[in-house]
């Protein structure tokens, strides 16, 4: 701890992510002193059980009660069994799982206990990344762009780009790499673009049983129900000024426009949502990004990527084009989080978040009792 909230050097850390895809935990070690990413270690998943799933989607919208109170088990367990695999860390960025997220309403709600964490390697955690964004006035998320800055330096990339995270839903971040901070007025534009994955799995669930579209298979042989993709567009959230965040399930009722096509209609014309989507927000960055660069598990889907390169005037590629993961840069992002905060730097700004001034949020909890490992 003392290293890694007083020093300016490296610090080995491990991020966790459970996403809104509720598919899983990401887990990943980078090597970072709060602004270079110097290193990416080892990353692992550990899947979610069907069970387990059940478990944390039953607990999506609610705020407390039983049904939190047993998603924030399941969480926990498995973030114990995931962390126990790494050995040499420093410190530990856990994000836990959004069950409930209404920033201008009831707050932001990520189940897990961090402190409950803190003794299975004996090093302090970082956690509830997004209250006190929420609470002086922000969205409390896209959390990881401070982490695309530090990216987009380490690519050393020389005109505006983007990265577009596809998870459940999707979020972009334009960087201006003519700053040097990414907290300095200018140097980020970040938001969330609307759904991406989460309607196509819950689509793909309800109708024929599957996890996912898995590359894109169905999608392939619909046709886009332009009609259902226009009233999809005239939805407010598309005309609101960024920075803006969702909730998982907040376009529900969008995702019901599909409800009478056929299923592979259906996940055509989800998937095309979520790419219209992030092409109207592209349109909302200060200028057109020489590249995007996409994340997160929609990058496999080839359906979506197409549509994405149709649609936009600028090179749509995986984060791997750049030598980065594009499974764990989320996790990555919550270890490069976790550092800023020990070091009281911060991790959220006007640009990425909308609140007034840059805030560092996070929880630090510390071991009880020195790990074996450490
Ligand atoms: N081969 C594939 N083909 C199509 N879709 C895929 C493929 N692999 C993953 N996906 C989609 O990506 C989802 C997982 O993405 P990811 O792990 O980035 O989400 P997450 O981290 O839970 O979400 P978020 O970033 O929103 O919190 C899967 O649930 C699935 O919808
Ligand atoms: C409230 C919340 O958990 N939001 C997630 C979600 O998943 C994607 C998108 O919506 C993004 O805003 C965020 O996660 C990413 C990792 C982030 O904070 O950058």
């Amino acid at each position: 701890m003392d290293k890694a909230a007083k020093g300016t050097g490296t610090v080995r850390a491990l991020g966790l992510m459970s996403g809104t895809s509720l598919d899983g935990v990401d887990a990943a070690v980078i090597e970072t002193d709060g602004h270079t990413l110097s290193a990416s270690g080892p990353g692992r998943y550990r899947a979610y059980s069907t069970d387990e799933k059940a478990v944390l989607r039953a607990a999506l919208g609610h705020w407390t009660g039983a049904k939190v109170a047993a998603a924030a088990a399941v969480v926990d367990a498995a973030h114990r069994e995931v962390i126990a695999e790494f050995e040499g860390i420093e410190l530990v960025g856990f994000h836990g799982q959004t069950v409930a997220h209404e920033p201008r309403g009831r707050g932001t709600l990520q189940v897990g206990d961090g402190a409950s964490l803190t003794d299975v390697l004996g090093v302090p955690v970082v956690w509830d990344f997004r209250s006190d964004d929420v609470a002086q006035g922000g969205e409390g998320a896209p959390l990881a762009p401070f982490c695309h800055f530090a990216c987009a330096r380490k690519i050393a990339a020389q005109a505006p780009i983007c990265f577009l995270n596809l998870g459940g839903v999707g979020n972009l971040t334009y960087v201006d790499t003519s700053f040097d901070q990414p907290e300095a007025d200018g140097a980020l534009l970040a938001f969330d673009t609307g759904p991406a994955n989460a309607p196509i799995n819950d689509l793909m669930q309800a109708r024929l049983g599957a996890e996912m579209d898995r590359d894109g298979a169905v999608a392939a042989r619909g046709t886009v129900d332009e009609g259902a993709l226009k009233r999809f567009l005239a939805e407010p959230y598309f005309a609101r000024t960024p920075p803006k965040s969702l909730d998982r399930n907040d376009f529900e009722a969008a995702a019901m426009l599909v409800d009478g096509l056929p299923d592979v209609d259906a996940v055509a014309t989800l998937t095309a949502m979520s790419v219209a989507a992030v092409v109207r927000g592209i349109g909302l960055c200060p200028q057109p990004p020489t590249r995007l660069l996409v994340t997160g598990g929609g990058r496999l889907n080839p359906v979506m990527m197409a549509m994405l390169a149709t649609a936009l005037d600028c090179p749509v590629e995986p984060v791997e084009a750049v030598g980065l993961d594009g499974d764990m840069l989320e996790a990555q992002a919550f270890a490069y989080l976790a550092v800023r905060v020990a070091r009281g730097l911060p991790t959220s700004c006007p640009g990425t978040t909308g609140v007034q001034r840059p805030v560092g949020g996070g929880r630090i909890s510390n071991p009880t009792r020195a790990g074996s490992l450490v």
